[in-house]
This record gives C-alpha cells, sequence and structure tokens, in this order.
C-alpha cells in the first residue's frame, strides 16, 4: 500500500551536507599531537608549550599554592583601566616569568602588526581588505578623510533617524499608535550576535522599542517571531541586516516577514530598514523598492566586528542605549591595549594567557563564565568573534595548522548546576574566564536576605567559590571584573577582546579576518538544493508516465547522475516527504532500499521547462 514516508523518516536529517568527494584530506600531524597536557593538577611539574610553527619547547611552570606568594602574585600582575572601573586578574594562570620573556618577541610582532592594521593595511589578506573596525569609535584614526567621513556621517544619520523614530516623526503608515514600538532584526552571524548581545545586556525595562530576532531559515521559528508581534507588525520597524546583502538565511527571513506583511495588508517598505554595503543585492532592493532608510556598512568591518557599526548601534539607539557612552569606552578601551608593554596591556594580557592555556594551538578550551545575567549572551558573542577568527586550517604561510581556540559558557552561578561539576573534577581540556560585575544592583534597592547578606552577595560568593575550587584542583582562570554593566563597560568589553583576538592572531600567524571555511559549507548547501531540483524533475518525469513509474532510490539518483549522492538524495526524499511536498512512498523507511517514490501529481509544465 502506497504511503507517504513522512512519519516514518521524520527524524532523519538533512545537516549532513558534505559530499563524499568533498571531504578534505585527512590532516597531517600538528603541533597540538605532538604537546603534553601543560597542567598534571599538581603543584609542580613541567609544562610544554609551542612558540607557533617553531619546535615545541620545555618549560617549568605551575600553579602557586602559597597563599602569601599567591597574593603577591595577584597584586604584582593586576591590570586596572582607572578612568573605566575595569579590571584583568590573571594570576590564576600558571604562566612563568621565562614564558612572558619568551613570548616577548612575538608580542612586539603583533604589536607592530595591529598598528599596521589600524593604519590601514591590508591586514585581511585573501580577501584584500583592510580592517577597520577601530576607527569607527575614533574616526581620526582613519587613513583617510573620505572613511572618517563615511563614519560621522553615518554616525550622525543613525542618531537622527533613531530619534526622529523614537520621537514619533516617522511614523508607520498604518499603526493605531501612530509610532513604531517594535524592532524586527533580520540577519545572521555578526549581523545577529552583537545586537543580540547588547540588547540583552543593556536595554532598559522599558525601552522605546523593543527588539526581536530572526536570526535562522527555520521556518518555524520565523513564524514564531511574527505570531509574538501579533497586531504589533503594524508599528514594526523591520531592519535587515547583512553585510554581504545575499546571506541566504537573511534572504529568507526577508522574503518571510514581506509575506506575512502582505498577509496583514501592510506595506513592507514603509516599515524596511536595511544596512548593507553600498550596491549589495540587499541594497539594490532596498532602494528599488523605496524603504524608509538605508544605512551602509563598510567593506573594511568584518560581520563579528560590526557592533560598533550601523550593524549595532542602530538597533541600540532605538532601544534607548547611549550609543556615543558605547563608543567612548571602546575607545578609551582601544587607547589602553595599543600599549606595546604586555603587562600593562589588557588585550596582550589576554592574548599571553590563551597561548600559556592552549599551548598556542588551541589545546584547551575557554570557558566563558559572566556572573551576571543581562551578560547572558557575552559567550555566545564571543564564540564567533574568537572562533570564526581564530579557527583556520592554514596560517599566514601556508602551512596547515588547523589553529582555534573553543569558546562556549552561559553564564554564573546558574552554570554551577550544569557543568561545573565536570569543570572542577573531570576532563582537564579547558581554562575559565570569569567576568564579575561589583555593582549587584542600581544604589538604593538593595536589602538582606538574611543578617549581613544580600542576594548580591551569594553571587560573589559563588563567583570566588568556584574560582578557588577550580584552582585547588589545577584548574586555571582569568577574571575580567567590571564595576557595573553599562553601555560604557560594554563597549569596553567588545574592543577588549576584539584587540585579544588580534594580537592573538598574529601570535599564531593566522588571518583572523577571513571565513574560508564558513564559504564551503555554504558551498555545499547550495548543491544540495540544486540536487533538490534535479531530484524533483526525475521523479516530476517518472510520475506523468501512464501508468506512473514509481523509483528506488537507486534510480532516482542514476537518473540524476548524481549515484555518489545516493544518500543525500534519500535525505532529500524524506525531507520533502515529511513536509507534505506531495512526495508519496512505498516500502520500509527503516530499510531505504526497500523503498520506491513518487509524486501524487504531475506537473506536465515542467516537464518542458
Ligand atoms: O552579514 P552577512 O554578509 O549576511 O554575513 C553574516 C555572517 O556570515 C558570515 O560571513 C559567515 O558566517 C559571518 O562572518 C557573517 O557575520
Amino acid at each position: 500500500m502506497a504511503s507517504s514516508i513522512s512519519g516514518l523518516c521524520s527524524s532523519s536529517s538533512s545537516t549532513l551536507i558534505r559530499k563524499p568527494h568533498l571531504a578534505p584530506p585527512p590532516p597531517k600531524p600538528h603541533l597540538a599531537e605532538t604537546l603534553k597536557p601543560p597542567f598534571s593538577g599538581k603543584s609542580r611539574h613541567i609544562l610544554t608549550y609551542a612558540v607557533a610553527r617553531d619546535a615545541p619547547v620545555e618549560k617549568k611552570g605551575g600553579l602557586e599554592r602559597d597563599p602569601k606568594a599567591l597574593w603577591e602574585r595577584y597584586t604584582e600582575w593586576l591590570y586596572q583601566h582607572k578612568e573605566l572601573g575595569l579590571y584583568l586578574d590573571v594570576s590564576r594562570m600558571g604562566f612563568t616569568d621565562e614564558f612572558v620573556k619568551e613570548m616577548e618577541p612575538r608580542f612586539m610582532k603583533a604589536f607592530k602588526a595591529m598598528e599596521d592594521l589600524e593604519k590601514g593595511a591590508i591586514s585581511n589578506p585573501d580577501e584584500g581588505r583592510m580592517v577597520g573596525h577601530y576607527w569607527l569609535r575614533n574616526p581620526k584614526l582613519s587613513p583617510n578623510s573620505f572613511l572618517r567621513l563615511q563614519i560621522e556621517n553615518t554616525l550622525e544619520a543613525i542618531c537622527a533617524f533613531s530619534q526622529d523614530i523614537i520621537a514619533a516623526k516617522i511614523k508607520p503608515p498604518s499603526s493605531p499608535d501612530g509610532r513604531f514600538t517594535q524592532i524586527l532584526s533580520v540577519g545572521i552571524g555578526g549581523s545577529a550576535l552583537g545586537p543580540q548581545f547588547v540588547a540583552e545586556a543593556l536595554a532598559p525595562d522599558n525601552p522605546p522599542l523593543k527588539i526581536r530576532f530572526i536570526d535562522n531559515t527555520d521556518p518555524a521559528g520565523i513564524d514564531h517571531q511574527i505570531a509574538q508581534l501579533g497586531p504589533e507588525l503594524a508599528s514594526t520597524l523591520v531592519i535587515v541586516i547583512s553585510k554581504s546583502g545575499g546571506t541566504p538565511e537573511t534572504r529568507n527571513g526577508l522574503l518571510e516577514v514581506q509575506k506575512a506583511f502582505r498577509e496583514a495588508g501592510l506595506n513592507f517598505a514603509k516599515q524596511g530598514v536595511a544596512i548593507t554595503q553600498e550596491n549589495s543585492l540587499l541594497d539594490n532592493t532596498a532602494r528599488i523598492e523605496g524603504w524608509l532608510a538605508r544605512f551602509p556598512m563598510f567593506d573594511w568591518v568584518g560581520g563579528r566586528t560590526s557592533e560598533m557599526s550601523a550593524v549595532g548601534l542602530l538597533a541600540a539607539a532605538l532601544q534607548g542605549i547611549d550609543i556615543k557612552e558605547m563608543l567612548a569606552g571602546a575607545s578609551l578601551m582601544d587607547e589602553a591595549t595599543r600599549t606595546p608593554v604586555v603587562k600593562n596591556n589588557p588585550a596582550a594580557l589576554l592574548a599571553l594567557c590563551w597561548y600559556w592555556a592552549s599551548g598556542g594551538v588551541g589545546s584547551k578550551d575557554m570557558v566563558v563564565l559572566p556572573y551576571k545575567d543581562s551578560l547572558l549572551l557575552f559567550s555566545r558573542y564571543l564564540q564567533q568573534l574568537v572562533m570564526e577568527s581564530l579557527g583556520k586550517e592554514f596560517d599566514l604561510d601556508g602551512n596547515r595548522v588547523n589553529q582555534g581556540l573553543t569558546v562556549y559558557g552561559n553564564k554564573g552561578s546558574t552554570d554551577q548546576h550544569a557543568y561545573i561539576q565536570q569543570l572542577r573534577e573531570g576532563v582537564h581540556n579547558f581554562f575559565a574566564t570569569f567576568i564579575e560585575v561589583l555593582r549587584d544592583r542600581p544604589p538604593g534597592h538593595d536589602w538582606e536576605l538574611e543578617p549581613g547578606v544580600t542576594c548580591g552577595d551569594y553571587l560573589f560568593g559563588m563567583l570566588q567559590g568556584t574560582r578557588s575550587a577550580l584552582y585547588a584542583n589545577g584548574r586555571e582562570s582569568v577574571t575580567v571584573t567590571v564595576q557595573e554593566v553599562n553601555p560604557r563597560s560594554v563597549g569596553a568589553l567588545i574592543a577588549l577582546y576584539e584587540r585579544a583576538v588580534g594580537i592573538y592572531a598574529s601570535l599564531v600567524n593566522v588571518n583572523a579576518y577571513h571565513q574560508p571555511g564558513v564559504e564551503a559549507g555554504k558551498k555545499a548547501a547550495g548543491e544540495v538544493l540544486a540536487l533538490q531540483k534535479r531530484v524533483l524533475a526525475v521523479l516530476n518525469e517518472a510520475s506523468c508516465k501512464d501508468p506512473v513509474e514509481p523509483l528506488s532510490i537507486e534510480e532516482v539518483a542514476d537518473r540524476c547522475h548524481a549515484p555518489e549522492d545516493i544518500e543525500m538524495i534519500y535525505k532529500i526524499i524524506a525531507h520533502m516527504a515529511a513536509n507534505d511536498r506531495a512526495i508519496i512512498a512505498e516500502g520500509d523507511c527503516g530499510s531505504p532500499r526497500s523503498v520506491k517514490v513518487f509524486l501524487g501529481e504531475c506537473n506536465v509544465d515542467a516537464l518542458y521547462a
């Protein structure tokens, strides 16, 4: 009996899109494989680390146990940025003076590379691009006046537009309120993660416009966001963000939102804003369709470092966040992280710790634990910033290095009830980064829930306790402390990690500013969709015969001239069948060889297309 295979096959996955012949050759052994684990958990031990591609060097190192000596180490290495009220404590990393000395020449090279980058060098050689996110917060540093004016004019335009939206000088055409109340931000990767992080960290409880995001091509997720807006779609400002202007997930999100507008009888163009590079597909669409506004993204700003461009600033300003304070915080941090003295440069100190902990080859993961709910998305934001920048197959000289630094984490103390057990006692494959916020609550709101102790004291205790407990078991950590979460400190944190990534990339000699691996995935996804079209054509042809000719998966693959893609063809058929795509299957999906498929109806036009 003929039956839809949707039920049987609904668990099949279409995520394994790499074709067998696309598989890369097995990697050659690299430095990571030649290294011993840096820490044994004992107080003194031999540490082996590597300096980029040089031979591994034997070094003594270890975690200080004596409380007095540890206090000495804490005070000796504590970094403080007075104006920002930011501290960096690296005392719970076991690096030695000898290690720091040995790294010195590499840091000098890295500082020079950062200086050249800021002066406008082509620091992204593969893409032939300058790397200018530092100019965004200090336009005077731009290598020429044209770029400086572009930055200044864009900032002015962002401020003016957001003020006009908030003051209802610019109104949505069909909203009963006569003002915009919601933002729907459509974008992915660097075009979403910064705005998401900043919204979570800084948006006031009652912002002038509330924000929600579409950051995927998951139809159910998109439907959910649109359904949650309900009638407020009429007062929603849709910001579509894509540097390239052609990212499929973002395009799909836009098309879905435009459909929702049509169905609600609304004029999308009067509520749509594009942030993209000039003359991109998105830019041209927005211009031709007459969208409400367009803001530029610059060729020389990468997606993952674009939070201080229109990408992050427009949404932030619309939520009532002081974007000039964010820029000021970033600018102050930029200044501090230009210092060519490792000990006085917090970004260099972070890079030093990363190198020490991971042997310069990413052998340990970085677990980021902000003890503050509003910083929940910081680790997710850093995941892209660090991993897309450092996770590279080849170094700048073309050597295969398979570099990277794995980042994960959510927040404390919540995670203490999830995975800290393993961090304390299990596999020793990480180092931690604690983010501490000194101010628990706005002044005047605190109270003691038991004598002498507030709720925030508990949070503080949890952080300190976890830091100590990890250290006691030989687990290293870094602690970044800020006074409070505000636009200035968030700007500073972003700038701190941007520079740390730039410096570290230089230490390990990789291009931090391209992402060739992502392109490979996008290309393979495109190939799957092209294959799906061929499968449909083959099935249609067989289904237009009289009588209908059910085909086995092998036969479909042969007729598609793609026998090597048979598994993918099976997954395509199973996915379409699960989604009411008129595919009929006979047989048992548990044994794919027995399945025969045909279409429920013949599309004669498609036969001659
Ligand atoms: O802004 P775009 O061009 O849509 O790209 C989105 C994201 O896709 C990537 O190119 C690859 O993930 C990121 O670097 C980027 O942030």
